[in-house]
């Protein structure tokens, strides 16, 4: 089938269902019928779109956590430790690595594993091989919603057996599951497995039952310049309008200049709702999350609390939806339920005392956000232009002539030319544009930014200010002065 950002038609979806549900034995127990009224029995509480919804109108910012470990007891014990002690408002449950690479006998052994030496030996919860009824012991044993996080580029049957689970939100995206995560991955293909996956969701909101969906909004984590994160999450979230997806939180992964960060999170809310309603989409929900810093962590538990609570109060300064949170144990790998725990109180604890404080309206998040909207757009009408209207078709041809271009980024699908550098203030700057459509005036308000820094510390605009920022975090800074 060819790719078109179109809705895929009922005949072709079944066909390709049928091969989906027999690529592991789990799938045979999905049923759909089935399974949309196992949704509308779980209550309203635990309807992940509804309570983001609740939270937006009111303009709180809730916390959810990443979490996931092999047997589903623990899993379960884990989550319902982080909503009692840790307060989350939502929960996760990531999937460890195998799962994501479609290796389901190694997750099978994985489990085998953790039983034998009872401590988890996989880095997430293994959804395909536990299957509906697993996922749903796992979801009714919650007091609060329950979203399913990993980092898929075949996430078809993942889909399924999550929804019929009693999951009621899904993270992921074709771009933004497979660039910065994979090296060969076709993106023409992932593109197409997540159209499957937003049909699907499509389907079950056309049923009545909506679940919620959430590109990842970070990508390579490192140094991403808003205007590429944002320009990826309108993209996703147009593809999944289109498969009739409703309910959408776009997201962004902390840079750490506030400034910048708040105005990342206000243009991306911008964008989004802007194109859903310039392209037709006008019933879908659109709401944010925050991701507190995606980069390097330090080993020191009250340092990584400093670095918790700063991405704390920049979403609420931001007044994000939700924010990711991270644990102090972020340095060392998959955290004690204890220390995610603390994570989560420590970041509740900011978010609380800043909740009647905004900086998304001031002056100079303004100005910072009507540059990354010019930015965004520059990035996608070419990307409409190059794929001669159509979306889908012109997201692959964007990353072909890097127009699209994600810094940092394994794929080989990835042109990696753009080169991000930070300004003398922090924020995140584009020191090579690379083939980013940008406008002369775009161009020169970067390369002045650079200049600034430059100026400052006596040393020419260089690819050398690319690697101190990079090793700038690791030493407790944020811009990597010489
Ligand atoms: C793209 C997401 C990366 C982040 O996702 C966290 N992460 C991954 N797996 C687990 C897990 N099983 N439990 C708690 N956090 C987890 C990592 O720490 C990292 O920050």
């Amino acid at each position: 089938m060819e790719l078109r950002n179109k809705r895929i038609d009922n005949d072709t979806f079944y066909k390709e269902r049928k091969e989906v549900l027999a690529s592991w034995p789990t799938g045979k127990d999905v049923n759909f019928e089935e399974a949309v009224e196992f949704q509308k029995s779980i209550p309203e509480e635990k309807i992940f779109g509804r309570k983001l919804a609740q939270a937006d109108a009111e303009g709180r910012t809730l916390i959810q956590p990443r979490a996931g470990v092999a047997l589903y007891t623990e899993h379960i014990r884990l989550l319902q430790f982080l909503e009692e002690e840790g307060g989350a408002d939502l929960l996760p449950s990531t999937v460890d690595s195998y799962t994501r690479l479609n290796r389901y006998h190694e997750a099978e052994n994985g489990i085998i594993k953790s039983k034998e030496s009872g401590r988890s030996m996989l880095n997430g919860f293994p959804i395909v091989n536990y299957g509906t009824k697993i996922c749903r012991t796992v979801t009714s044993a919650l007091k609060n919603p329950v979203q399913v996080r990993h980092g898929t580029p075949d996430a078809r049957l993942l889909t399924e057996i999550s929804i019929a689970g009693g999951f009621t939100s899904y993270e992921g995206g074709g771009i933004s599951y497979n660039i910065p995560y994979s090296k060969n991955f076709s993106l023409e293909k992932t593109i197409m497995y997540w159209q499957y996956t937003d049909r699907l969701v499509g389907m079950y909101e056309e049923a009545g039952v909506s679940i919620n969906r959430e590109p990842f909004g970070p990508l390579t984590g490192t140094l991403i310049p808003p205007c590429i994160s944002s320009a990826v999450a309108v993209i996703e979230t147009l593809l999944a309008a289109e498969q009739g997806v409703k309910d959408i939180t776009v997201g962004y992964g902390q840079c750490g200049n506030v400034i910048q960060d708040v105005a990342a999170i206000r243009s991306l809310r911008e964008l989004t709702n802007s194109y859903l309603k310039e392209y037709g989409y006008d019933d879908v929900r659109v709401t944010t999350v925050f991701h507190q810093w995606m980069g390097g962590f330090p080993q020191d538990e009250a340092k990584a609390f400093g670095v918790i609570s700063w991405g704390s109060a920049t979403a609420a300064l931001a007044k994000a939806t939700k924010v990711i949170v991270k644990t102090p144990h972020e340095a060392m790998g998959v955290p004690t339920k204890e220390a995610n725990a603390a994570g989560l109180r420590a970041t509740k604890q900011v978010i609380s005392m800043l909740r009647d404080q905004s900086l998304v309206d001031i002056p100079v998040v303004e100005q910072e956000s009507d540059i990354i909207v010019r930015e965004t757009k520059c990035i996608l009408d070419k990307v409409f232009e190059l794929g001669k209207g159509d979306l889908a078709v012109g997201t692959v041809a964007a990353f072909e002539a890097g127009v699209l271009d994600i810094p940092f980024a394994p794929s080989r699908y990835n042109a990696g030319k753009v080169l991000p550098a930070r300004d003398d203030n922090g924020a995140v700057r584009i020191l090579d544009t690379g083939h980013l459509p940008f406008t002369e005036d775009l161009k020169a308000f970067h390369r002045e930014k650079l200049e600034e820094r430059s100026r400052f510390e006596h040393r020419p605009v260089s690819f050398q200010m690319v690697i101190d920022d990079v090793y700038a975090i690791g030493k407790g800074f944020l811009v990597g002065r010489p």
